[in-house]
């Protein structure tokens, strides 16, 4: 069995690619990084450690890439082959990807009546549906018919926390014990990809939420919190009291919302809580906040980790949520050299105002009260520091 996953990177080696080596498959790995491309070929194989006492280590075997740069056409082929296409390249790589899929998407029509899913195990609500809007894009009604009854794009939630890795072993990737994979079953098309690991349900929407507004806003408050007072890693953003603090408050704020929401059972999502700090608190990771706090313009969305719990929370409770607040403030102070988008809403901060930068890339309504209190919070934190 043939899977082409996109991106070969920190969650596509680390997590992806090992639970698919594991299903049986051989993984065809499409990359843009020459260097990852050429070392998967030569080796055909890499290393997982996972970061525990324990330091266990599998081989990842059965392994190739492409350059997809410089071999469109080898992907094309792979894909019109694959019996699963995933990616795991970020959410704003998804639509660069969608000329190539549509054309392997088409090239396998014409081989076969086989069925194939497309799974994007990206942080995002409604990944996969993104990828087949682009792909969509691409198409004539008559093969947007013809997809429909071939290919699903069913969305998923993936988590493990994989760190930028700095071994000496390119191929190496040191991951945390912990890992979950879920996807929505009734998208499928054809029969379900049997990957060990995977865990099928009927609507994705309540587990990508449960865990972006948990995992990632949590992730998000310790690292925009953590480069606030000048903190380099994630596990030592958590060992500082008001930091810890801001975390398991931000996570009662979101976590009251889901609750109420999707009916979690209140002492499960307590303990998923308290998890997931452990988690962050891992001393056999080094997982820096600027990995963590990458693309905050992208963080900020009105559907992702900060504004969507807070809107939400809002909306049920018409109450402020105060620590998530302070979150939103705290990643429109993160103003990091080497991130392009901390840059881009430093300098609309210094142009248009801090009002104008919070609209454009909140979303949100001026004259509502989160925006309000988001002016608040950010006017303090900048008087505290
Ligand atoms: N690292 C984690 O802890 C983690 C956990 C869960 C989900 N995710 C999600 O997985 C996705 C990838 O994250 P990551 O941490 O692995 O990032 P990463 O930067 O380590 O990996 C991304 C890979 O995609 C490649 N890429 C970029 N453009 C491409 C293109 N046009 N075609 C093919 N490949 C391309 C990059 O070269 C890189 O190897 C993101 O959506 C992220 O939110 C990450
Ligand atoms: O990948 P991002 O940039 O959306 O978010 C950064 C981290 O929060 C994220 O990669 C987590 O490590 C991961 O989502 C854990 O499952």
């Amino acid at each position: 069995m043939l899977a082409v996953h996109f991106g070969a990177g920190n969650i596509g080696r680390g997590f992806i690619g090992n639970l698919l080596y594991h299903s049986g498959y051989e993984t065809c790995f499409v990359d843009v990084n020459e260097e990852i491309v050429q070392l998967l070929n030569e080796r055909r194989e890499y290393r997982v450690v996972i970061a525990d006492s324990s330091q266990e280590e599998v081989v990842v075997k059965n392994v190739k890439a492409i350059n997809s740069k410089l071999h469109p056409e080898q992907v094309v082929e792979a894909i019109a082959e694959a019996d699963i296409v995933t990616t795991a390249i970020g959410p704003n790589i998804l639509p660069l990807i969608a000329g190539l899929v549509a054309d392997g998407l088409r090239k396998r029509l014409e081989k076969s009546d086989k069925p194939l899913n497309i799974i994007a195990c990206e942080n995002m609500v409604g990944g996969s549906s993104l990828l087949k809007e682009k792909v969509f894009e691409q198409l004539t009604s008559d093969e947007k018919t013809q997809f429909e009854e071939r290919f699903g794009f069913p969305d998923s939630a993936v988590d493990r926390i994989v760190p930028n890795q700095v071994n000496e072993d390119k191929l190496m990737v040191k991951v945390e014990p912990f890992y979950e994979w879920v996807v929505e079953d009734t998208k499928i098309v054809g029969e379900k990809p049997d990957i060990t690991g995977i865990t099928y349900v009927p609507e994705l929407v309540p587990y990508i939420e449960r865990k972006l507004f948990t995992v990632n806003t949590g992730h998000a408050l310790a690292a925009y919190f953590g480069y606030y007072y000048g903190v380099e890693t994630i596990n030592q953003a958590m060992e500082k009291g008001p930091i810890h603090n801001l975390v398991l408050g931000a996570l009662k704020e979101s976590g009251q919302m889901l609750v109420e929401k999707y009916g979690f059972s209140q002492e499960a999502h307590e303990q998923y809580i308290q998890k997931i700090i452990g988690r962050f608190s891992n001393p056999y990771i080094v997982d820096e906040v600027t990995r963590v706090g990458r693309s905050p313009i992208r963080k900020l969305g009105p559907n992702d980790r900060l504004v969507s719990p807070a809107r939400q929370y809002y909306e049920l409770f018409e109450s402020q949520p105060i620590h998530l607040l302070k979150g939103i403030a705290a990643a429109l102070l993160y103003d990091l050299q080497g991130d392009e988008e901390a840059v881009q809403i430093q300098s609309m901060i210094k142009e248009q105002g801090l009002e104008a930068a919070i609209e454009k890339f909140t979303g949100l309504d001026p004259a509502s009260t989160i925006f309000k209190g988001i002016v608040e919070q950010y006017n303090q934190l900048k008087l505290e520091k």
